[in-house]
């Protein structure tokens, strides 16, 4: 840790954090509490904002600084500021954050990696049971082709495994390092390193599959950049039938050359999640998407409150001290908690099983009605509570052959 960090945590604390983070006050506020003035009389203190609004001078004296994605967090923000001492993003993208600006100033930056990855996973997967219903698609016919093998893509991949349905993913950056690995292991003469046996293809492969979905982080420039990876060029290239399922970030997608596509009468069926220039969306494309919501593919509970959990794990690591709280002390149960089973898996079952925990048609009818009465960072805000499959204990009766439901991540009935 820095020295400046060290010192700046032995004193009562700031804590600045997003309003849209849960748990945050079960988290959060004893630590802001916890290195009282000698006194005891120096009291910390645990300080919402909105994020899209934070400006810096309300941010001039906090020692901690707790944000989402909707914060930049850079010079212009931080610039008033010379205490900060932990920046941390309950978000697994970290493209809002001057992480270089951060290094030069000795602040520690932490992210939440991963944390909402299995919310991602489970919204894909009800888009493509609604689809599959829509449009009467056997899904084990299907090839999905994954852009970006990280923690949404692999959560992903494991629940089509589960299912049996083919799948391939594109992912430069792990290919190589893949292949490095492997050379260094041969070059040490070791066994070959099976840690990652996946098999990455082409982008070109991927895009010739059946379900095209994409799980990259923002990156502009560089080797593998992903800014506007789907672009006029490529999209042009796709077929009528295939389904395009977009919830990683706006700007991978060229949303005006999809709305050409579209309008020029091509069948591709959309899926979004993200959209360039959020919180303002291309509004001429809402009609032509499949499914069209806000920004909330990684918004189940769990997703959320594991963001808030992390920082705090790291924070608490900072402080050198030992994490009191996890998060499964502040999950309620599910409003249906437990489902017995008692047939063979099937399309239908699993069509019933994902929309019974979480219906993707609920979000979209939100967004069609409410966007432009609420805007797109309310409905965000306001998001309705929604689980993810793990918070429903689901048994198998005894003539069933299948143990797919688990697979998929529903809990087993613990003894
Ligand atoms: N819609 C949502 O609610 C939501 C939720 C979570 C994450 N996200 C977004 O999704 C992104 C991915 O999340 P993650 O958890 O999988 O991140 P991750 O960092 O675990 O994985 C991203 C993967 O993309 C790969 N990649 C980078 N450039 C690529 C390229 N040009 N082509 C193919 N692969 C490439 C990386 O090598 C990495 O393996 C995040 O950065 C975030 O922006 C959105
Ligand atoms: O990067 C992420 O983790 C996701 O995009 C996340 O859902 C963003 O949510 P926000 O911070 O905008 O509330």
């Amino acid at each position: 840790m820095h020295i400046n960090a060290i010192s700046q945590l032995v004193q009562a604390m700031k804590i600045f954090f997003d309003e849209n983070m849960p748990f945050a006050q079960e988290f959060f506020s004893e630590l802001c509490h916890l290195n009282r003035g000698h006194n005891g009389d120096e009291l910390g203190e645990l300080i919402p904002f909105s994020g899209r609004t934070l400006t810096a001078e309300q941010v001039a004296d906090a020692d901690v600084l707790l944000v989402r994605s909707i914060t930049q967090v850079n010079e212009q923000l931080l610039h008033l500021n010379d205490k900060l001492s932990f920046v941390g993003s309950a978000t697994i993208g970290t493209d809002h954050i001057d992480q270089h600006y951060l290094a030069k100033r000795n602040i520690p930056f932490h992210s939440a990696p991963g944390c909402n990855a299995i919310s991602v996973a489970e919204y894909v997967l009800s888009a493509l049971v609604v689809l599959a219903e829509r449009y009467l698609l056997d899904l084990s016919s299907l090839t999905v082709g994954i852009v970006g093998g990280g923690n949404t893509g692999s959560r992903l991949s494991e629940k089509l495994l589960a299912l049996g349905i083919e799948h391939k993913i594109c992912d430069p950056l792990l290919a190589e390092k893949q292949a490095e690995n492997q050379r260094q292991q041969q070059g040490q003469g070791k066994r070959i390193d099976r840690t990652d046996k996946r098999k990455y293809v082409s982008l070109a492969e991927v895009l010739a599959c059946d379900v095209i979905s994409l799980h990259v982080p923002k990156i502009v420039g560089g080797a593998h950049p992903t800014f506007q990876l789907l672009n006029e060029e490529n999209l042009a290239q796709l077929r009528d039938e295939q389904i395009l399922i977009s919830a990683c970030r706006g700007d991978v997608i060229d949303n005006h050359a999809l709305l050409a596509l579209k309008q020029a009468g091509h069948g591709l069926k959309i899926v979004l999640d993200v959209w360039q220039g959020e919180p303002d969306v291309l509004e001429a494309l809402i009609p032509y998407t499949e499914i069209a919501t806000a920004h909330i593919a990684g918004y189940s509970l769990e997703g959320k409150a594991r963001g808030s959990e992390m920082l705090y794990q790291a924070l608490c690591q900072q402080l050198k001290i030992e994490p009191k709280y996890q998060l499964a002390n502040f999950l309620p149960p599910a409003s249906i908690p437990a489902i017995e089973i008692n047939e063979d898996f099937s399309q239908i079952l699993l069509n019933q099983l994902v929309k019974m925990v979480y219906d993707v048609r609920r979000d979209d009818a939100i967004f069609r009605q409410q966007l432009f009465t609420q805007g797109f960072d309310s409905l965000r805000k306001n998001y309705p509570v929604r689980r993810e499959f793990s918070a429903v204990t689901v048994t198998l009766s005894p003539n069933t052959d299948s143990d797919v439901p688990h697979r998929l991540g529903f809990s087993k009935t613990s003894n």
